[in-house]
């Protein structure tokens, strides 16, 4: 590139960034007014303000003059928001100000046109922009296509224009360091720098290197449901925070980020991809797991835990009705149920009054289906409630003449008497109608403890009822289909019940449980939620989708995963796809597959696509590295101190590095050791502890989502990962190493790894 160039370029960065300071110097000073003008209106508020209660109008005009000044600081406020915003959208593009430029043509007798693109838009006078964001309709022909006609898409439609030029930049704090022309979507050598960084605890953004399918992905507006199968380290995280970051933008006014949702594998995987969103100058969307989800709804309830559901061992029965509990299936199934429930089989409780029975469970059953068949089962319950609470009020007259509410009055002390009457005034005609207004105080005062648990629907029992539930499937499925004999079900009911009792439950169960308790009490959903992600998909099963999709029934959603990588559902992974398919409209459905891998080196890359048998399509994108290494111990102490040795040449060549061992106990046991050799080391726990820095050991269900430079996978020996439905999760396990990946073996490596070719690996 001739020096003149870099010397143009470098002059225009100049001229933009002398601008976006001039601008910076006027943000700054609405910020200041807007400051100013609220500590004004907030002394003056004081001082102006002259509270008449005296009359009717005196109040009408204290009101109105508050809610005038409420409304002067909410303004005040809003422009202090906005220059706030603005002023640090400037900041960030003061020091990068754009990484690209696109010269072009409209048709062929336009002029050419040249535009900039960076993190944010900025025009120094309305419609004369000098940087347009990335996510502007214009910006994706950065990303999509290459020289030459390229098309994107408008709000009012596609466009086609010519490109003629593609310059990239690297620009470090208002410095053009190095710059490229291309004819490439985005060269290589950008990409490959981004890539070659080092790893850290938190997740950066990839705007400047997005690659043409993700940004498919990145800029969909149309699907209903976006499926996206990609490999390991293919970007789809990356690709999802930026969808985002775009969706903000492209509806901003109409969707914010509290109407986006994120459901991510792990506590830890929130926490890596946290900064993200903001270095994009955007908030957060709700992030949650789905053991979040769930959990948050049942807090009297124990719902198995990630670690518990990794070691759970079951039987080839419980194998059956655990696929079928978590099916389309059996979604119906209690769809059909609940529907059911309209006409029969609702089970009620007691209302209970000091011990006893209150309203009898038979009435409220009575009172339930005397509603004609057009209740369903919200306006049902919620008629029934009223019934139930004008049963309470007519019993009000009733009770008050009982001797424990005149005995309740006679012991009251002059405190309980005082907030008895209240502000009410205390001249009665007579004792008879004093003692009358104290009775019925009384007696609502004692009904509140009822009155709730009407509106709270405490008459209903979910716990009985998703018993009767289980109990009546085999009236609505046929067991056999799903290779499950009446024995097994039966037994597993009778497990689910002690389960119940103890307050614990299978995350099995927690999907079904919580549909049928909404569907039970006529819930449909949260229809502000405008878009759902859902994140390593693989590990969910169609109930819970289907579940999902019912909760939130206006959202959009995107679901990414890597059917590869499914180590809790394993093979049954394959089957979720067809069930999907069926769950939204094809027309609005959209597949895409990312299949080139970017996390790792070649050699990582294909050493680790060889563990997997029929695997999805996974490439290797051309990164050099090192093999990966093989290393046998005899037993675990030698295998320790090879652990202890890679850790230090690790540490030595500034490789962060985790230490994955397959269960809590395997690492656990590790850690110990080597703390006790004076390693030192953080052991990753629990899903709820943060990321931190320096060498970390995890167990392997914690990793999910997550990278690192250097991965050493502890006991990647036969006696840990043999079975062929273990194939996913070794996979999964090794394709967390960026740079440098090393297995460490006690006494015989894992058969999975057999068809690795022997030139793919040193054995060290
Ligand atoms: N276009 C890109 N430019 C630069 N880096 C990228 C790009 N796409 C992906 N990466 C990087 O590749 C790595 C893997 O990406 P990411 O974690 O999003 O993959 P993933 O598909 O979610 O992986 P997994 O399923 O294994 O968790 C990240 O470091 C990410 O920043």
């Amino acid at each position: 590139m001739p020096d003149s160039i870099k010397a143009y370029e470098q002059k225009h960065l100049d001229d933009v960034v002398a601008k976006v300071k001039v601008a910076e110097e006027d943000a700054k000073q609405r910020i200041d007014v807007a400051e100013n003008d609220e500590a004004g209106i907030r002394k003056n508020f004081v001082n102006d303000l002259r509270i008449k209660t005296d009359s009717y109008e005196g109040l009408l005009e204290t009101a109105l003059s508050v809610r005038q000044q409420q409304q002067m600081l909410a303004e005040r406020q809003n422009s202090w928001q906005h220059a706030t915003t603005e002023l640090s959208t400037l900041q960030r593009l003061e020091k990068k100000a754009y990484f690209a430029r696109i010269d072009f043509q409209e048709g062929p007798t336009a002029k050419t046109e040249s535009i900039y693109i960076g993190l944010g838009s900025f025009s120094d006078t309305p419609d004369h922009f000098l940087i347009y964001d990335w996510r502007a309709p214009i910006s994706s022909i950065y990303y999509d296509g290459e020289l030459g006609d390229v098309s994107y898409q408008t709000p009012d439609g596609e466009q086609t224009v010519n490109v003629q030029l593609k310059r990239q930049f690297q620009i470090e704090d208002g410095t053009i360091v190095t710059l490229y022309d291309t004819d490439q979507t985005v060269t290589d050598q950008m990409l490959l720098s981004a890539l070659s960084e080092h790893s850290d605890t938190k997740m950066k953004s990839i705007v400047t290197t997005i690659q043409k399918e993700q940004n498919q992905i990145i800029r969909d507006t149309k699907s209903d449901l976006l499926f996206v199968q990609g490999a390991a380290g293919s970007g789809k995280t990356a690709a999802i925070l930026q969808r985002v970051a775009f969706l903000l933008y492209r509806y901003r006014g109409h969707l914010n980020a509290g109407q986006v949702m994120l459901f991510s594998p792990n506590q830890l995987f929130n926490d890596y991809i946290d900064q993200v969103l903001p270095e994009l100058g955007e908030h957060n969307m709700v992030q949650m797991t789905y053991y979040q989800y769930a959990g948050r709804r049942l807090p009297k309830i124990d719902v198995e835990t990630l670690a518990q559901r990794f070691d759970e061992s079951n039987t080839p029965a419980q194998k059956k009705i655990n696929q079928l509990k978590g099916s389309l299936a059996f979604f119906d199934a209690v769809t059909g149920y609940a529907d059911h429930l309209e006409s029969a089989d609702m089970v009620f409780r007691n209302i209970k009054f000091k011990g006893q029975v209150f309203i009898d469970k038979a009435k409220i059953q009575d009172i339930y289906y005397s509603f004609n068949r057009n209740y369903h089962l919200g306006n049902r319950l919620q008629a029934t409630k009223e019934a139930l609470i004008r049963i309470l009020n007519r019993r009000i007259s009733s009770e008050m003449k009982t001797k424990w509410v005149e005995e309740t009055i006679q012991d009251l002390s002059k405190q309980e008497l005082d907030s008895l009457y209240g502000d009410e005034p205390r001249e009665f005609e007579s004792s008879e109608k004093e003692m009358q207004f104290l009775s019925r105080k009384v007696v609502m005062k004692a009904f509140e403890p009822i009155r709730k648990a009407i509106v709270r629907a405490r008459f209903l029992s979910i716990n009985n009822q998703y018993v009767h539930m289980l109990r009546d499937i085999p009236n609505r499925l046929e067991l056999r289909d799903y290779g499950i004999s009446m024995a097994d079900w039966q037994a597993s009911v009778e497990e689910s019940i002690t389960k119940l009792k103890d307050h614990r439950m299978q995350l099995v169960d927690t999907t079904p449980y919580l549909y049928l308790y909404d569907k039970m009490t006529g819930k449909d959903g949260e229809r502000d939620m405008r878009y759902v992600f859902i994140d390593e998909i693989q590990d969910y099963n169609a109930f819970q989708l289907a579940f999902l999709k019912f909760s939130f029934p206006r959202a959009r959603f995107t679901m990414l995963g890597d059917l590869n990588q499914a180590i809790f559902t394993k093979e049954n992974s394959r089957t979720l796809l067809q069930e999907l398919s069926t769950m939204f409209d094809p027309d609005k459905t959209r597949v895409v597959q990312l299949t080139q891998s970017y996390r790792s080196t070649q050699q990582v890359t294909d050493f680790t696509k060889h563990i997997l048998k029929n695997g999805e399509a996974v490439t290797a994108f051309a990164r050099e590295g090192e093999l990966p290494t093989v290393t046998v111990a005899n037993d675990e102490a030698g295998a320790l101190k090879k652990v202890i040795a890679q850790v230090q040449k690790n540490e030595a060549d500034q490789e962060t590095t985790a230490i994955i061992g397959k269960d809590l106990a395997d690492c656990r046991a590790l850690t110990d050791q080597l703390k006790a050799a004076g390693a030192s080391v953080t052991l990753i726990q629990s899903e709820n502890q943060r990321l931190a820095p320096g060498t970390i050991v995890v167990p392997s269900f914690l990793a999910k989502g997550l990278e690192f430079d250097a991965i050493i996978v502890w006991q990647a020996s036969a006696s840990r990962y043999a079975a062929e439905d273990e194939r996913q999760l070794l996979y999964t396990i090794c394709s967390r190493a960026m740079h440098r990946l090393s297995l460490v073996a006690v006494g015989e490596v894992s058969p999975l790894l057999s068809d690795v070719p022997a030139e793919e690996y040193t054995v060290i």
